[in-house]
């Protein structure tokens, strides 16, 4: 909560504005029954035209102030709550942005989404209707009550009573509603959540007639989302009658014992239109209040959720031992002892890995699903730490390199490319800062994928996903190593990225990468690519089983010969 309203300091100035206007505005409310009363009093019970006329102006101009202040405020309080909320979706984004991996699992996607949009959405419209109506509601509440005392100290009494009896209950309704409304939120995130999935997996969803399942997951969501709200709302609007119900009754209170004071002589029609008058101001002040403290019981949800990502500790950051200008200039790495776990879990996925890859080497990766291929992918680039043991590059622990250093010199193609919206130019030159046509065309040619793209309709411009070409598995692989092959990388890695792509074209693309003479690290299933890689490293269950040429693990790794054997049959030619 504090963490976000401290998002609120460089709006003082409107701020302040905002509530001085209030304060004009909250002025002219209370002296208008307190003027309406001495009209009476003075102008119509006398029949006195000049005092109707006087007051009467009085009144209009209070009036006409009241509605330039209610104008202004609106301006600043919309001004406000609005660059309000551009900051702290800004702030978000930043934050969101330098999340670890390890982060990033502890939020789904759709909680992060609902919070952008519905959270930030809450705080803006309750801030811009605490600016309008917060401090002045509880104020005309309080000087109502002040000025029916200075009307007629009798009657205004009654307010004594049921001013403390309504603010008590309020404040018992809000806490309560406070826990309801967060869960209203988390239903939020849940029908965010399948409906996310359910866009991203259409195409899966009907290859696999999963439709009807899909649905009733939904249904599911969606039905508990709508019981929670609708028994928040029951909760919060079965408050609003009886609150009516006290007022009025304070009200005809007010007409029984204001009558029988007139009818003795003790109290005027005048006063009494006043006291009445301060009574439906303050019974619609806290009604109003109700209302606004129901709001903020959800933005105070909303500003929950926002802090706690706000707050998250980032556990990835530069290391204090990190050194500025140090940048990868050979590319040679070494795994000592390394092991390591997930955060969400105790047991350790990579153990005791030691091996060196030199300078521009090419070294295979080789292991059965879930050995740990990717987990030992990641720790190079720094998206997880090592939990024990120590990865160096060029000599240097990887820890000495700030992370924009770190990961500026290495070429990460993730297993499952994923292209942002844009053409197909922009999505190669994503990978480097002010890339050239010349950098982009070349590292397509590099990558393979230049012919291809100048068969599409608009070559380089075509634009890719939703309102565009629809590329294959193959192609899309194609763009993305093209996307970190124009970084010109010291280290390439490459997590099963030539999967999709036919034997000729893997060649080609291998070959061409080879005239950059970078380290590559390149996980495959396929042995007619490991083959062609300086060595070949075998992994399992987590640990290195071997490391050598094919014809060195043909005649010393069971496991690779059992691969060897899979994929070409027991016929081929073993090495002695
Ligand atoms: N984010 C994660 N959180 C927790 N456990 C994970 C996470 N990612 C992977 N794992 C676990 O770590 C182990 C190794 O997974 P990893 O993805 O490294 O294997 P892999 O060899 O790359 O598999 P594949 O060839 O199928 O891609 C698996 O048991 C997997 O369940």
């Amino acid at each position: 909560m504090k963490t976000v309203f401290s998002h609120l300091k460089p709006y003082k100035l409107p701020i302040g504005i905002a509530y001085s206007l209030t304060l004009i505005e909250l002025a002219t409310e209370l002296l208008l029954p307190f003027f309406l009363g001495k009209m009476i009093n003075q102008g119509v019970v006398h029949k006195d035209m000049d005092s109707i006329i006087m007051w009467g102006s009085i009144m209009i101009g209070l009036a006409f102030t009241a509605f330039l202040a209610g104008i202004i405020n609106s301006f600043f309080a919309s001004h406000t709550s609005l660059s309000f909320s551009y900051d702290i979706r800004k702030k978000l984004f930043e934050k969101i942005q330098s999340f670890s991996f390890a982060n990033l699992n502890q939020y789904p996607t759709s909680a992060l989404v609902t919070r952008f949009t519905n959270d930030v959405r809450q705080l803006q419209n309750t801030l811009f209707m605490g600016l309008r109506i917060m401090t002045k509601a509880p104020l005309i509440v309080l000087g109502g009550v002040i000025m029916a005392f200075v009307v007629n100290v009798e009657l205004a009494l009654i307010f004594l009573v049921t001013v403390p009896l309504l603010i008590t209950f309020l404040l018992w309704v809000l806490k309560k509603a406070s826990g309801m409304f967060e869960r209203v939120q988390k239903r939020v995130d849940s029908v965010n959540r399948v409906m996310q999935e359910n866009l991203a997996g259409m195409r899966l969803i009907k290859a696999f007639l999963r439709r009807n399942h899909e649905e009733n997951r939904f249904t599911k969501e969606n039905r508990d989302l709508a019981n929670q709200t609708r028994t928040t709302f029951r909760f919060v609007e079965a408050s609003m009658p009886i609150l009516l119900f006290v007022m009025n009754l304070s009200l005809i209170f007010i007409l029984w014992f204001g009558n029988s004071q007139v009818l003795a002589g003790q109290s005027s029609v005048g006063d009494i239109v006043a006291i009445v008058n301060y009574a439906l101001r303050v019974s619609m002040a806290i009604s109003m209040f109700t209302f606004i403290t129901l709001a903020f019981s959800r933005a105070k949800a909303s500003a929950g959720r926002i802090g706690d990502v706000l707050q998250v500790d980032v556990d990835l950051a530069d290391h204090t031992d990190a050194v500025e200008t140090a940048a990868i200039s050979n590319g040679k790495i070494e795994f000592d002892h390394v092991a390591f776990s997930y955060p969400s879990l105790k047991e350790s996925v990579l153990h005791e890995i030691s091996f060196t890859v030199n300078a521009g080497e090419r070294l295979a990766i080789i292991g059965a699903t879930g050995s740990g291929k990717t987990s030992l992918f990641q720790l190079v680039p720094r998206l997880y730490d090592v939990t024990d043991g120590s990865i160096a590059i060029d000599n240097k622990p990887i820890t000495s390199y700030t992370l924009e250093h770190l990961r500026r010199g290495i070429g990460y193609v993730p297993q499952n490319p994923l292209l942002f919206s844009g053409t197909i130019f922009d999505n190669i030159a994503w990978g480097k800062e002010h890339a050239s046509y010349r950098d982009v065309e070349q590292a397509a040619k590099d990558a393979q994928i230049h012919e291809t793209i100048m068969e599409l309709p608009d070559q380089y411009e075509t634009r890719v996903g939703q309102k565009g070409v629809n590329l294959s598995g193959g192609q899309k692989q194609r763009i993305s190593i093209a996307r970190a092959l124009i970084r010109r990388p010291k280290i390439l890695m490459l997590d099963d990225s030539t999967s999709a792509l036919d034997l000729a074209t893997e060649s080609r693309l291998l070959e061409a990468i080879k005239q950059d003479h970078c380290t590559t690290l390149m996980i495959t299933q396929k042995i007619s690519t490991a083959m062609d890689a300086d060595r070949i490293l075998v992994i399992d269950n987590g640990s290195v089983l071997a490391i050598g040429t094919h014809d060195e693990l043909l005649s010393h790794s069971k496991l690779y010969k059992d691969i060897v054997e899979s994929q070409f049959g027991k016929e081929y030619p073993h090495a002695n």
